[in-house]
């Protein structure tokens, strides 16, 4: 097909973001708590809620990206996955010109931003694709809602289709097993060189406060363990020791668990290597490279564990691109089959694309203010 009369197609990826420079830390933080999927109080509560927090929690974060140069880098290495997908996406020749886009919810690139740049360049359809394996409305839930608000505002009117999630996409569950394996075969050779028992997979995703699953009815939970037990089957190896846990609990709430802290406790106890893989990101940040390599490095060492080896995210691994570039596939599939997207915030409550998977209350009780 000549280059005229291919079809321009959008591909939208989310992620978090995060400080682009110290100064930066206070906002991003008060756009995060600022956000009703985290904070679900109206406003003026939550404006002046979040103002509180942000600045609370300010020069502890500042010390956590301090570690790394005081910023975050998930911007370039969301980047990098950008490039690789489009660059994939434009070798499959199916009839459509794909340029991968990149907004960010909680710093830069801002929505309004990025969906008047795909207004420019004049998408005639748009697939958002959150780089979030597992969907919680905390996250992919929040960039959706927040990306069509961007486009009502900006005039972006071209057909969108969302992507839900892909816990057990075979190219992240290959991609994952393969990087988990090389790390389990190092921490093996380490255990039998010290005469211990063979290490204990931990499955760390990020977690979220009780209530956004067990009121609003998040998939979030059964999809990371989903993940886990995929990844585990693909691993094949007989009798393997693993669990799943959750890291980076913030604020006073009851948070769902076991805390990856408590399993690292636990693992010093019984005298256990282990191997911390971060298996709800797919990005390297502060909650990998400091939370995960060395806030829980240390505290692996103050609780005896004798092995700790953590497992690297996917980033750009081949296999991810592939298995992100099936997930584009089959949500174009199901706009040529179903349509676009035909619900919002509004008419559905708390945004669910994906009802046969994932069993998300359509009349949350946790309904933020405001949607
Ligand atoms: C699966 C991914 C994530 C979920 C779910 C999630 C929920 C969630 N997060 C907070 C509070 C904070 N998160 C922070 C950083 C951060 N969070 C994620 C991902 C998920 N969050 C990422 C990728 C990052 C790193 C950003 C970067 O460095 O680029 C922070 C800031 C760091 C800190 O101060 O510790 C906060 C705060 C809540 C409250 C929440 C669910 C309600
Ligand atoms: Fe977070
Ligand atoms: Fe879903």
């Amino acid at each position: 097909m000549s280059e005229t009369t291919r079809k321009k197609r959008a591909i939208v990826l989310f992620n978090l973001g995060g400080p682009d420079s110290p100064a930066a830390v206070e906002p991003f933080l008060f756009n995060l708590f600022n956000d009703p999927a985290i904070i679900s109080l109206p406003n003026p509560f939550r404006f002046l809620l979040a103002k509180l927090i942000s600045r609370r929690r300010a020069p502890i974060a500042r010390e956590i990206y301090d570690h790394i140069g005081g910023k975050s880098p998930l911007l370039e290495l969301t980047q990098e996955q950008a490039d690789a997908l489009q660059t994939a996406l434009n070798g499959e020749d199916d009839g459509y010109e794909n340029r991968c886009f990149i907004a960010m919810r909680y710093w830069k690139p801002f929505a309004d931003d990025t969906a008047a740049e795909v207004k420019a360049w004049g998408a005639d359809e748009q697939i958002l694709l959150p780089l979030y394996p597992q969907f919680s409305t905390t996250t992919s839930g929040s960039s959706v809602k927040d990306w069509k608000r961007a486009c009502a505002k900006v005039g972006l009117t071209s057909p969108i289709k969302t992507a839900c999630c892909y816990p057990t996409n075979p190219g992240f569950v290959e991609a994952s097993a393969e990087m988990i394996k090389a790390g389990y075969d190092r921490a093996l050779a380490k255990a039998t060189e010290l005469g211990i028992d063979k290490p204990r997979i931990l499955f760390s995703a990020h977690g979220v406060p009780k209530a956004v699953i067990t009121k609003r009815g998040d998939p979030y939970q059964s999809q990371i363990e989903k993940t886990s037990a995929a990844v585990v089957e693909k691993m094949a190896i007989e009798g393997l020791d693993w669990n799943v846990c959750y890291q980076s609990r913030v604020g006073p709430m009851e948070w769902i668990g076991p805390s990856t802290e408590d399993e690292i406790a636990r693992a010093g106890k019984e005298n256990k290597g282990i191997v911390v893989v971060p298996i709800a990101f797919v990005t390297e940040h502060s909650e990998t490279l400091v939370e995960l390599d060395i806030e829980y490095g240390e505290l692996a060492h103050e609780k005896h564990v004798p092995i700790y080896e953590r497992v690297r995210t996917v980033c750009s691994h081949p296999k991810f691109i592939a298995g992100l570039v099936s997930v584009v596939k089959q949500t174009q599939d199901e706009l040529d089959e179903k349509g676009p997207d035909d619900y919002t915030v509004e008419t559905r409550g708390w945004w669910c694309p994906d009802e046969h998977s994932c069993a998300v209350a359509k009349q949350p009780s946790l309904k933020p203010a405001g949607a």
